[in-house]
């Protein structure tokens, strides 16, 4: 948990030095620094904004770094220094370290969001990440086979890119490239997918708990991002030459996906649901349909209303939550399964929920929050959030943030 929070020219944030608490509430106006605050803690966890990936849009104008600085809890201090020019900096402990992954691991940092539609509705890289956040978090193995298939893949794409026509030196070199990339998918693949399958259940009773009337309707699913029936090496050998046209890899692990699906509870419900237009041609009468009408099947993105998705976001990431907070520790240690026991508590940011969602909505997702053992920084318009904080957690901290500075409230 973090216990000092100092921020030095992170957007309107000149220095910002906060004694925190387990709950901590951000309160200002429009443009006053409340989700660069959250920023912050993000950028200190995984080494990038959730806002902008050029450090120079987030450095506070005129000046060339930005720094935040944590102490936590457990004793152990973190820091990282962004340059205009990309240049990071980061240290545990007074000692430099040069991965990224050190840090995230001390603080396991997730943003929820309920406003981020792209993760339903844009490319698939945004769902991936989701899903890797976890996989990260309770897999030891997957992070260092992940970013030996990036690598390989970097090399690949570049020799793609170059040249339509191989030399047989390059094929060769791209062979042994297929072969480690092969290696190196089946693990990745295997880790995602265990994780994948633990996740499922927290998912359902999270839609549960804020989309009840979607219970049992919405599930997920996850694509491996090829046939995993048939070694990656081999695929990628036979599609060779398509790849060479493209200039670039088109299967492998970084075209995971996971889907959310809806799906009717059954023909009749469907029927009466269905806009007329939607019935298929030459349905006649409602009754002939119902009788007729297969299980509707649908991206649940196409179905579901705006405040819902912004429902199911939410869902997705408290679900995550709950399964790496409840997963048992003895059980992890236990298994055979690469498993990372969670040894840090996580940081929760919420950035502007009371804008997004609706009171029931927030109370099922702070009550919730309040019961975990995690640490909560949430940002808002108003002081109306106090009452509620205020009944879930004992001595929450509340600030005030005006243009750029932050006061106790
Ligand atoms: N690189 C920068 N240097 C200095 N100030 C910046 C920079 N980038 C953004 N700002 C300013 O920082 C301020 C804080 O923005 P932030 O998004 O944190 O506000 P907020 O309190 O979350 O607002 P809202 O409630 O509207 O979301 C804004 O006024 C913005 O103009």
């Amino acid at each position: 948990m973090i216990e000092r929070l100092q921020i030095s020219n992170l957007r309107n944030l000149t220095q910002v030095n906060l004694h925190t608490a387990a709950c901590n509430v951000m309160i200002g106006a429009n443009g006053s620094g409340k989700t660069s605050l959250l920023e912050a803690i993000f950028l200190l966890s995984r080494g990038k904004s959730f806002r902008h990936h050029q450090p120079k849009r987030y450095i506070q104008h005129h000046q060339h770094t930005a720094t935040v600085h944590a102490r936590l809890s457990d004793g152990n201090t973190l820091a990282i220094q962004k340059q205009a020019d990309a240049t990071t900096l980061l240290r545990l402990n007074q000692s430099t370290v040069y991965n990224q992954s050190i840090l995230t691991e001390q603080l396991p940092t997730l943003l929820i969001d309920p406003s981020s539609m792209d993760m339903l509705e844009q490319g698939s890289a945004s769902r991936r990440q989701l899903l890797d956040w976890l996989v990260f978090h309770m897999k030891q193995g997957f992070h260092p086979q992940w970013l030996a298939y990036q690598r390989l893949l970097k090399q690949r794409n570049s020799l793609l890119k170059k040249s339509k026509h191989l030399t047989h030196v390059q094929l060769a070199e791209l062979r042994s490239w297929d072969k480690g990339l092969g290696n190196h998918a089946a693990l990745i693949h295997h880790y995602r997918q265990h994780v994948f399958t633990k996740w499922q259940p927290f998912f359902a009773d999270s839609i549960a708990q804020l989309l009840p009337s979607y219970a049992e309707q919405l599930s997920l699913s996850y694509h491996a991002g090829y046939d995993t029936d048939v070694a990656l090496e081999v695929q990628l050998g036979e599609r060779l030459e398509q790849d060479l046209q493209l200039g670039y890899t088109r299967i492998g692990n970084h075209r995971a996906d996971i889907h959310v699906h809806w799906r009717s509870n059954d023909a009749l419900a469907a029927n009466d649901t269905m806009p007329p237009d939607k019935l298929p041609a030459g349905s006649g009468s409602k009754q002939v349909v119902a009788d007729t009408l297969p299980i509707l099947k649908e991206q649940a993105a196409n179905v579901l209303s705006r405040g819902e998705k912004k429902l199911l976001i939410t869902a997705l990431r408290l679900s995550q939550l709950s399964l790496l907070l409840q997963t048992d520790a003895t059980t992890q240690a236990n298994t055979n399964e690469n498993e990372r026991v969670l040894t840090a508590t996580p940081v929760v940011l919420l950035d502007d929920i009371t804008a997004e969602l609706d009171e029931r909505a927030i109370e099922i997702l702070l009550s919730t929050l309040a019961k975990l053992p995690c640490q909560v920084f949430m940002s808002s318009l108003t002081a109306d959030i106090t009452p509620m904080v205020n009944g879930l957690w004992s001595n929450p901290m509340m600030f005030h943030v005006k243009q750029g500075q932050v006061f106790p409230f």
